[in-house]
């Protein structure tokens, strides 16, 4: 195990209109951003993979040790500054796809209470100061990445499931939960983009975090998107999530005359009996797996219509009070373990409907519909559920994941027309027609 050493010092007032957008200038940078605020990070210090059913266990006990093992001069103490690793986790125990974390050498963040710099090194002689860290930043702020030009050129094929294939598995889904044994499941499908020249990371997520603000924009080791769902964020002693399902596309729409866009959405998506059993299942799958770990749990006791620039979701805000044990509430990567995956992704009961994704699907999920996100030593952190977003698989080519909740009321063709709409986001920001 290596062991690393930190510093974190305040930036003091780095406040700009863009806030930590501005240090977003190279596609090799991880990133978590809401609002302006959050972090960007750059170069690698450690990293942990793992697979299986097992993955999260065996990252948490890594980032244990590894916290264990450091040096950490960190005198802000607050969330997301001192040692911090960026994740992303499979989706699934069968995935072959690595669940990982990074521990990266550079870190800026922005909060409410300031901004701070964190340099992170494995080198036991390495000088520890402000003046070190700042170089060290400056040092990966020389090079920028180049944007990308946009020939026109770029196109959109299926993926691992066609169109055709994937209205056949919303059909079959929908046949099976009118059978019995399951409530609701999720199916999604995957479209790839080819690009004519290597994509611009940076430039992608900066329009991202831009037009998807009251999203997390967030970018780990190729897996990029901008996330309406909060999975579970920690901060001291207190969890939160942010549950949505139910959709309308806001790019189709049928109004009646004069009327205005919230009272649209909340006549079809808020007053439909379908989006609200959708929106039941995601919220009770939630606040029963959080429980346990909780001494007060509190949420809307309706969903209200979340307005994003490509759709409306049904949203439920939750906020519990975390269970102390030995002194310690469970850190975010316990609590993403034991919530993931919830019915806005997987669906209810779980195991049933995991078991027929695996054979509806015909697709490994990999890093799509798993947490994403990071976690300081202390155990705060967030992570966000990775929708709305892809995997750069190679410079040229990104591969986009979308899917939707299924109920026994839902239509093939109306699902693979919203799976369109929640390609929207990262179709737009590649600059990509259908
Ligand atoms: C599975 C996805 O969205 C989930 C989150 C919000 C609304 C959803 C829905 O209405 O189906 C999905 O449960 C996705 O974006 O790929």
């Amino acid at each position: 195990m290596t062991s690393l050493r930190s510093i974190t010092v305040g930036l003091g007032d780095s406040s700009s209109a863009t806030g930590i957008l501005d240090y977003l200038v190279r596609d090799d940078a991880h990133c978590w951003i809401r609002r302006g605020e959050g972090l960007v990070a750059f170069g690698e210090a450690a990293r942990f993979t793992a697979t299986g059913p097992g993955r999260f266990r065996a990252a948490a006990a890594w980032w244990q040790e590894t916290v264990q093992a450091a040096q950490v001069d960190n005198p802000l103490g607050t969330p997301g500054t001192g040692l911090v690793a960026f994740g992303s986790f499979a989706f699934s125990k069968t995935s072959a796809h690595e669940s990982r974390l990074i521990v990266p050498r550079v870190v800026v963040g922005s909060g409410a209470s300031g901004a701070w710099l964190t340099f992170i090194t494995d080198d036991g002689a390495a000088e520890l100061s402000a003046d070190r860290a700042q170089a060290e930043l400056a040092g990966w702020l020389e090079e920028v990445s180049a944007e990308h030009s946009r020939e026109g050129t770029d196109s959109l094929r299926a993926g691992q499931v066609s169109e055709e294939a994937y209205k056949a598995a919303v059909a079959a889904g929908v046949e099976r939960i009118a059978a019995g044994g399951l409530s609701k499941l999720v199916l999604a499908r995957d479209v790839v983009a080819d690009l004519a020249s290597p994509i611009a990371t940076a430039q992608v997520l900066r329009e991202l975090a831009a037009r998807y603000h009251d999203c997390w924009t967030y970018s780990v080791d190729g897996l990029i998107g901008s996330t309406p769902e909060m999975l579970i964020k920690v901060e001291d002693n207190v969890a939160r999530a942010r549950v949505l399902a139910g959709t309308l596309d806001r790019a189709n729409t049928h109004k009646i005359e004069g009327e205005s866009d919230a009272a649209y959405a909340e006549r079809v998506l808020a007053g439909s009996e379908k989006q609200q059993r959708e929106h039941e299942f995601a919220i009770d799958s939630l606040t029963r797996k959080l429980e346990p770990y909780t001494s007060a749990m509190t949420s809307h006791s309706e969903p209200f219509v979340l307005e994003l620039p490509n759709v409306w979701h049904l949203a439920s805000d939750v906020s519990a009070e975390l269970t102390l044990e030995g002194g310690r509430p469970p850190s975010s990567l316990e609590l993403a373990e034991a919530v993931h995956p919830t019915a806005a992704v997987c669906g209810s009961p779980t195991e049933t409907a995991g078991a027929l994704i695996r054979e509806l699907e015909q697709m490994d999920r990999g890093p799509y519909a798993g947490p994403v996100g990071w976690t300081d030593a202390a155990g705060n952190g967030e992570w966000g559920i990775a929708l709305r977003g892809a995997v750069v698989e190679t410079p040229t080519r990104v591969r986009l994941y979308a899917g939707c909740g299924i109920v026994e009321a839902s239509t093939p063709e109306a699902e693979l027309a919203e799976t369109w709409a929640k390609f929207r986001p990262m179709m737009e920001a590649l600059g990509l027609r259908r």
